[in-house]
């Protein structure tokens, strides 16, 4: 397959590495990155049977570029500039492997092809120009983004899978996104605003906290057309906080870096979906005030 990976920070250029195994991989990257990569190859940390592969990398703004399948992997606020560039291209689907909420929508808003849900559970870090190190093995998950099953969605699992990576593709995307939001509600702020990481959730009183956002979060979800128990959401994020418990949350990592956040997508996401539902979500409204205080006292937003 040829697939482009719009987005090539930490995610994106690792998945590209892993993919670049049996396909056609195009990296639309920033100049520094993509310079090091078409000069020296993409080196892969933390990947033994992959430590480099060499790539075309475009560093125009992405637009023209046909392919069969465009990977999204900017940040959710990047994603409508995403979708534009991708609208003057072509390709036969599009798959969203970001975190937060209604990246898909505003992809198939501006898209004529179908759109594809995903979800990664990789860790990556890009840590110098052309250089970007695997922190944590993952999965992938995709799937139509209404639920149910598209033969686009078995070939891009089969040519994922075909590269080595572990990938599920599954008919009920809808509600594993909001599981993902959930796990992302509940761990990404608290950490951040608290300088910990994910482990912190654990305990006390971060765990207070952190459930308290997760209910939220899964009672919200239940408002829609998504079964997402308070126990199954609950579950979820303690089995994530348990096997990353070492890592920094890239929310976290957003701020340590002086960066601009997803909160809009995530625990924003859940106060403007209450809002429409007419649900009090006290604790997603005040995480959420907090990061955009923070944002907005640095300029970001
Ligand atoms: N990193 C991880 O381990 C994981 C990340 N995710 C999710 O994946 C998504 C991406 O995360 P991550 O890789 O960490 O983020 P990064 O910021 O590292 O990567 C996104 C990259 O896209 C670049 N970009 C944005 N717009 C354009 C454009 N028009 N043309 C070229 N490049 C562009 C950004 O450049 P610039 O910064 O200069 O704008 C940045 O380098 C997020 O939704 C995140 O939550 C999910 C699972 C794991
Ligand atoms: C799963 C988790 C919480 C891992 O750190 C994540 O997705 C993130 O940091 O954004």
């Amino acid at each position: 397959m040829e697939i482009v990976v719009f987005g090539a920070g930490s995610l994106g250029s690792l998945v590209g590495g892993l993919l670049a195994r049996e396909h056609d991989v195009t990296l639309v990257a920033r100049e520094a990155h993509a310079s090091a990569v078409r000069e020296s190859g993409l080196r892969l940390e933390g990947v033994a049977d992959r430590p480099s592969s060499v790539f075309p990398a475009a560093t125009t703004d992405g637009t023209g570029l046909e392919a069969d399948l465009a990977i999204v992997t900017v940040k959710s606020f990047d994603t409508p500039a995403a979708a534009d560039a991708l609208a003057t291209g072509s390709f036969d689907a599009v798959l969203s492997l970001q975190n937060g909420m209604g990246n898909e929508g505003t992809l198939a808003a501006r898209l004529e092809v179908p759109v594809l849900a995903g979800t990664a559970t990789y860790g990556a870090i890009l840590q110098a120009p052309g250089v970007v190190e695997r922190t944590g093995v993952g999965e992938i998950v995709l799937g139509p983004r209404d639920g149910g099953s598209s033969a686009v969605a078995d070939r891009v699992g089969e040519a994922i899978v075909a590269a080595g990576l572990e990938t599920t593709v599954a008919d009920d995307m809808p509600r594993r996104l909001w599981e993902k939001l959930a796990v992302n509600a509940g761990i990404n702020a608290v950490t951040a605003l608290t300088a910990t990481e994910n482990g912190a959730v654990l305990e006390d009183p971060a765990n207070d906290l952190a459930r308290a956002a997760t209910r939220e979060t899964a009672r919200v979800a239940r408002a829609g057309p998504v079964s997402l128990s308070n126990r199954e959401a609950l579950a979820a994020v303690e089995a994530v906080a348990e096997a990353t418990a070492a890592n920094t949350s890239s929310m976290h990592q957003d701020v340590l870096a002086e960066r601009r956040t997803e909160i809009d997508a995530i625990n924003g996401y859940v106060v403007d979906r209450a809002l429409e539902a007419g649900l009090e979500v006290p604790t997603n409204r005040t995480l959420t005030a907090l990061i955009r205080t923070w944002e907005r006292g640095r300029g970001l937003r």
